[in-house]
């Protein structure tokens, strides 16, 4: 399904020549981006689990072995599948939605030359979960690196690491794999790692480096933190462990988490050699944190410092300084989440909100191009379409998360009647004397809970039977997920140690430490922290830097961008705005089955699985397609919500004038084997008929001498090719862009 011989089966097709295929879309990005001389995006959209990494890779691997790279090789099929295992050991952890879920949304671009070979590339990270390491949901496990180093056979390296005793308790949960064989796997891991770095021409010292922040961060989860009295640490002897690999004294690093200095003094200029201000009696000046707080702070923030470290030395490896014209960005944010499809009774978190609220942001801007920039073509064309209710998608809930007050820049807390959004209160919330949870689920209701004379159904927010928690209706209301905010108001509130993580590395004696992280402060990383990977290797790269910086520059965003909160907003902002400057792609990755749903559908899940059609199946009904069991109700909620079927609709009803080609751009993707089987089904469960005969069945091989070609209009009964104007210009003689 994946090999080169079938890649090469979709090189140089046109859209039209080709069957729905993750690689239909790279070819016809590919082609575009070529024919165009325009800037192309490919997004991927969907449920936590449901595919979008591995289609990501697909994707990647695709544009690399049929563009191929110029003769520098920055980007060969090594360095990409490099790239990868070195993104998903620092950025993926198990969850109880996926085994290997992202927990960092990217931007990995890939910048082509005059002759649509690759000729640089680099990646922008954001939104990372970086309190991972420190704090997580129960049942959930931490980074996969953690996993791969305590199991590293490398008896020199786990001396230098003092992982030969490893401490009975560790407050972060950091453990190392209790089963043999997962032992092994890890061990195999990390060697896989360590070869991926080599490639991507990270040195042995530098990895070194990366091994003993990590491991400090481990012996400080080991050290703890006392529950009550002063501010200190609960076993010294792992404390002064982490210290040594840090490369800094027990007083320093003790300084650095709990003495914190008051405001105005962290200057750039400000030492921890030249010692802590011995006045400073704990946090009196700072916010409220508890000495655990403070040490979950540094390892989030010395964690955050590497990761945006590794970003750079992959970009470092991909750049190049060739003239590029044009650039391919592939998307991929971590999925939906919602924890009730993973079986677990919990109410959501506030990374998984942020994660939501992204890929709600994403959707509102497949709807924006889909629809409503569609509906303005067709009205210039006089061309009467049935679209009027349209509703705008995820507007709703984005606005529960993000919208801010008219008065945004003056203090909105004198404006308490004025409605805004959930990152707004906390905000607020966590500054005003007083402020509790309760508080802020009843202002959040106040402002976007359901009213009076309210149709059912209406309002994307519901109360829950729990205390601090909601119910959000992600996905047009068909993704309902239950959040509890406890905890919430603390992402609002700057923690001092998290912020001094960068200068303890800088001022690290450890040259092999404070060399990496030595000049990393200064204007380039101005984003550290939210958005990494701004260097800039090739002219198109800094252009998108620019870009970025921009959108945490202008407007609001000026007075706002320390606010952590608002900074979750201007992360997406800044995602969203280089994505809209391209020609976007979109790629919708459904989940066949949850295993929340599988074999107990239960009665709330199945009630908000909203459906109409004299198809349906009783809630939580399955249905046997190809090897996996499909979830019938689940993914019909994922296709309303996502507006699959208003696109086909208005692709039928636009005819002529539709400016979607002929194989409509919105064709869902499932894990294979899911995928085909599911295809073949996908008009009956979207109220549209025949059947399509373009699909091999399960076990038909598709044979190189006979392109996968489609017969549109078995799928789509009104279709008239419509050739859109455009200049013509040079193609590769060899005819990859066909
Ligand atoms: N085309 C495919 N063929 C085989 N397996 C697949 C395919 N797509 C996805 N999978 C499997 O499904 C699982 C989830 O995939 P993946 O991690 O790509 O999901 P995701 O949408 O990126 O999730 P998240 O949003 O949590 O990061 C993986 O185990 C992966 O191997």
């Amino acid at each position: 399904m994946y090999s080169e011989k079938v890649m090469h089966m979709f090189k140089g097709c046109r859209r039209e020549e080709m069957a729905p295929h993750i690689y239909t879309v790279a070819q016809t990005a590919y082609r575009a981006m070529l024919m165009n001389r325009q800037d192309q995006s490919i997004v991927l959209l969907g449920s936590s689990g449901s595919g979008k990494t591995a289609s990501c890779q697909h994707l990647v691997q695709y544009l690399a072995t049929i563009a191929g790279t110029s003769g520098n090789k920055v980007f060969s099929v090594e360095k990409w599948q490099a790239l990868y295992t070195v993104l998903e050991a620092f950025g993926n952890s198990p969850t109880i939605m996926n085994g290997n879920a992202t927990r960092f949304s990217q931007i990995l671009s890939l910048d082509f030359d005059q002759a649509g070979q690759v000729s640089s590339a680099s990646v922008q990270t954001m939104l990372l979960e970086k309190l991972r390491v420190a704090r997580r949901p129960s049942s959930e496990a931490t980074f996969n690196v953690f996993y791969y180093l305590l199991a590293c056979g490398d008896s020199t390296l786990r001396t230098e690491l003092h992982f030969n005793h490893l401490a009975e308790n560790n407050i972060f949960g950091i453990v190392p794999l209790s089963k043999p064989e997962e032992k092994q796997k890890a061990a195999q891991q990390f060697s896989k790692l360590q070869a991926a770095m080599k490639v991507l021409g990270i040195s042995p010292d530098e990895q070194k480096a990366c091994w003993f922040i990590l491991a400090a961060i481990y012996h400080l989860g080991a050290a703890g933190a006392t529950k009550a009295g002063r501010k200190q640490f609960a076993r010294h002897e792992w404390a002064q462990k982490a210290a040594y690999l840090l490369g800094c004294s027990l007083e320093e690093l003790s300084s650095a988490i709990f003495k914190h200095q008051p405001k105005g003094s962290l200057q750039r200029s400000t030492s921890f050699r030249q010692g802590p201000e011995e006045n400073s009696s704990g946090d009196a000046t700072g916010p409220k944190l508890s000495a655990l707080e403070c040490v979950e702070g540094m390892a989030s923030g010395l964690y955050s410092e590497l990761f945006t470290l590794l970003v750079s030395l992959v970009n470092r490896a991909l750049k190049s300084s060739q003239n590029s014209l044009c650039s391919m960005m592939i998307v991929d944010t971590p999925g939906f989440q919602n924890p009730e499809l993973g079986g677990s009774a919990r109410g959501a978190s506030f990374e998984e909100l942020c994660h939501n609220y992204t890929q709600d942001r994403l959707q509102a801007l497949f709807h924006e191009r889909t629809f409503v920039q569609e509906l303005e073509r067709y009205k210039e064309e006089n061309v009467e379409l049935a679209f009027d209710d349209l509703e705008p998608a995820g507007v709703d809930s984005v606005a529960v998360v993000d919208q801010a007050s008219h008065q945004a820049l003056v203090r909105s807390l004198a404006r308490p009647e004025e409605s805004r959004g959930l990152l707004w209160l906390l905000e607020e919330e966590a500054v005003v004397p007083g402020g509790t949870d309760e508080a802020l689920v009843e202002r959040l209701f106040s402002y976007y809970g359901p009213q009076e004379g309210d149709k059912k159904g209406q309002s994307p927010l519901l109360r829950s039977s729990k205390p601090h928690h909601f119910l959000l209706g992600h996905s047009h209301n068909t993704n309902w997920v239950e959040y509890n905010v406890e905890g919430w108001r603390n992402y609002a509130k700057q923690n001092p140690a998290m912020q001094n993580a960068p200068r303890l590395l800088q001022d690290s004696q450890k040259k092999i430490i404070s060399n990496l992280f030595a000049g990393r402060a200064g204007s380039a990383m101005v984003l550290s922290g939210s958005i990494a990977g701004l260097e800039g290797g090739s002219q198109l790269a800094l252009r998108r830097a620019t870009s970025m910086r921009k959108t945490f520059t202008t407007g609001v965003a000026a007075v706002k961008k320390k606010s952590l909160c608002i900074q979750i907003k201007l992360q997406v902002d800044a995602l969203i705005d280089t994505i809209r400057k391209s020609k976007v792609h979109f790629v919708h990755c459904l989940l066949p089955v949850a295993e929340g749903w599988v074999g107990e559908p239960r009665s709330a899940s199945s009630r908000r699985v909203s459906s109409s059609s004299e198809l349906d199946l009783p809630p939580g009904e399955h249905c046997e397609a190809g090897l996996l069991p499909l979830d019938i109700a689940l993914l019909r909620s994922q296709i309303r919500g996502s507006r699959l079927l208003d696109a086909l609709r208005m692709y039928r009803q636009g005819g002529p004038f539709s400016s979607f080609p002929l194989t409509p751009p919105v064709l869902p993707f499932l894990p294979w084997p899911v995928s085909l089987p599911f295809l073949a089904s996908f008009p009956a469960l979207a109220g549209l008929s025949p059947l399509p005969r373009f699909l091999p069945c399960p076990g038909q091989s598709l044979s190189p001498s006979s392109p996968p070609s489609l017969e549109p209009s078995l799928f789509f009964p009104t279709p008239v090719p419509f050739s859109c104007p455009g200049p013509t210009l040079s193609i590769p003689s060899d005819g990859r862009a066909g």
